[in-house]
C-alpha cells in the first residue's frame, strides 16, 4: 500500500492565520459598532461574517483593511500587527484584497486595466499579461477590452474579484460582493467566486446578511450581532447546532419552543428531548428546524396541529401549522404530497432538527 506524503501546503496555509481580539470601533458615545470582536481567518479558507443591517459588519471589513482605526483591541497577520489603538499599518501595506458592493471599478479604463491599476512590479506590458491571467482566471479574458458599462453586473463583479486578487493578497474582504445581482445569477457566481478565493490561498471574509449565501459558500461562518461575534464554526453545526435563539434565526426560520427541564430531560409540547448539558429547574427552549418536522395522519403520534398556510417554494411547500395550544410551526413537505390548508395533522420532530438553548430574558 502507498501512503501518500502529508500535504505540508495545507499545513503551512493552516497556520497562517489573521486575528482579530478584542477589537473595538467606536463612532459615537453608546453602543461601539464592533464590541471587543474576536475573529480568527485562516489563510486557504472562506469565511462568511453574517449579520443583520447595522450589526457592525462592514465596520469590522473596514477595520482589518485599514481603513477605520481601532480604539482598542488588535489586528495581526502571521503575528506582526497590523491595528491597535495608536498603530495603524497603512491600507496599502497590509496586502489585503477588498471587493466593494459597488465594485468600485474605474469607468475610464477597460477590464484589463482595471485589473492592471493595482500591480506596482514589472515593465507595464508585464503588469498587463499578469492581469489578462488573473481575468482569464476568473474566465472573462474574452472581455479585457471591455468598459465596466459594457459589462454585466455579474461580468463586474468577476473584474473586481481578479483586480483585488491580482496583488495576490494575504487576505481578501468581500463587502456583499453579489448584492447588486439578481437571484439567479447570484448563485451561479457564488460558487464559482468561492473555488477563486479557495484557490487564492488568501484568508478570505465574505460580508452577507443573506443566511443562504453564508451556508453555500463558506467553510466557516461568523454571526455578528450588535457589534459582537456571537458564535462561529462550519455551516452546518451552526445550522443546527446555534448557541443561542438569535443565532438560530441568523441563519434560517426556527421555531421555537419552552423546554421544563426534568429528571435530565426536556419536555416540551412536541416531546421529551434529552437535556444533558442542562440542569433540572433550567427554562431552555427547543429549537426546531422546518426540515426536521414530521407530519402525520390526524390519528398517528405527535401533536395534533392544523395547516392555516401553504406556500410553493423552490422545490418544496412551506406548510405554516397551528397548534391546539395557538403556537405556530413551519414543516416543509415535498410539492407531490397533497396537504391542504385545514387539514389536521400530527407534527413530530427529528431529534437532529432540534436544539436546545438556554431562554434569555429577551428572548421569546
Ligand atoms: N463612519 C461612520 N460614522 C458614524 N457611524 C457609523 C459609521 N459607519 C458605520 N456607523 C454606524 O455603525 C454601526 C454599524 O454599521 P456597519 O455599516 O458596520 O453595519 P453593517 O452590519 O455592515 O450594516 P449593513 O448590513 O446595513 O451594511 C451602525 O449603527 C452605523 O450607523
Amino acid at each position: 500500500m502507498t501512503v501518500s506524503p502529508p500535504d505540508m501546503t495545507a499545513v503551512k496555509l493552516d497556520d497562517r492565520l489573521l486575528e482579530v481580539s478584542g477589537a473595538l470601533v467606536r463612532f459615537a458615545p453608546g453602543r461601539p459598532a464592533v464590541d471587543g470582536v474576536e475573529l480568527t481567518l485562516t489563510c486557504g479558507r472562506v469565511t462568511a461574517l453574517l449579520g443583520p443591517s447595522g450589526s457592525g459588519k462592514s465596520t469590522l471589513l473596514r477595520a482589518i483593511a485599514g481603513l477605520e482605526p481601532l480604539d482598542s483591541g488588535e489586528i495581526r497577520f502571521e503575528n506582526h500587527l497590523w491595528s491597535a489603538p495608536g498603530l495603524h499599518k497603512a491600507p496599502e501595506d497590509r496586502r489585503c484584497g477588498v471587493v466593494f458592493q459597488d465594485y468600485a471599478l474605474f469607468p475610464h479604463l477597460t477590464a484589463v486595466d482595471n485589473v492592471a491599476f493595482g500591480l506596482r512590479e514589472g515593465t507595464k506590458a508585464r503588469r498587463r499579461q499578469t492581469a489578462l491571467t488573473r481575468l482569464e482566471a476568473v474566465e472573462l479574458g474574452h472581455r479585457a477590452k471591455a468598459y465596466p458599462h459594457e459589462l454585466s453586473g455579474g461580468e463586474q463583479q468577476r473584474v473586481a474579484l481578479a483586480r483585488a486578487l491580482a496583488i495576490k493578497p494575504d487576505v481578501m474582504l468581500l463587502d456583499e460582493p453579489f448584492s447588486g445581482l439578481d437571484r439567479r445569477l447570484r448563485s451561479e457566481l457564488r460558487g464559482a467566486t468561492a473555488d477563486v478565493l479557495r484557490q487564492s490561498e488568501a484568508a478570505t471574509l465574505i460580508v452577507t446578511h443573506d443566511a443562504e449565501e453564508a451556508l453555500e459558500l463558506a467553510d466557516s461562518i461568523a454571526l455578528m450581532n450588535e457589534g459582537r461575534i456571537i458564535q462561529t464554526g462550519a455551516p452546518d453545526t451552526l445550522y443546527m447546532k446555534p448557541n443561542s435563539l438569535t443565532a438560530a434565526r441568523l441563519l434560517g426560520d426556527v421555531g421555537v419552543f419552552e423546554a421544563d427541564i426534568r429528571d435530565g430531560a426536556a419536555h416540551t409540547l412536541l416531546g421529551q428531548y434529552p437535556a444533558q448539558a442542562f440542569t433540572d429547574g433550567d427554562t431552555a427552549l427547543l429549537l426546531v428546524r422546518p426540515e426536521g418536522v414530521k407530519l402525520g395522519r390526524a390519528d398517528a403520534e405527535g401533536a395534533l396541529a392544523m395547516i392555516t398556510q401553504r406556500r410553493v417554494s423552490s422545490g418544496f411547500a412551506r406548510l405554516l401549522c397551528r397548534l391546539e395550544t395557538g403556537q405556530m410551526l413551519e414543516a416543509r413537505a415535498s410539492l407531490k404530497e397533497n396537504h391542504r390548508v385545514g387539514d389536521a395533522v400530527r407534527l413530530s420532530v427529528e431529534p437532529a432538527f432540534a436544539h436546545l438553548v438556554k431562554a434569555e430574558p429577551d428572548q421569546g
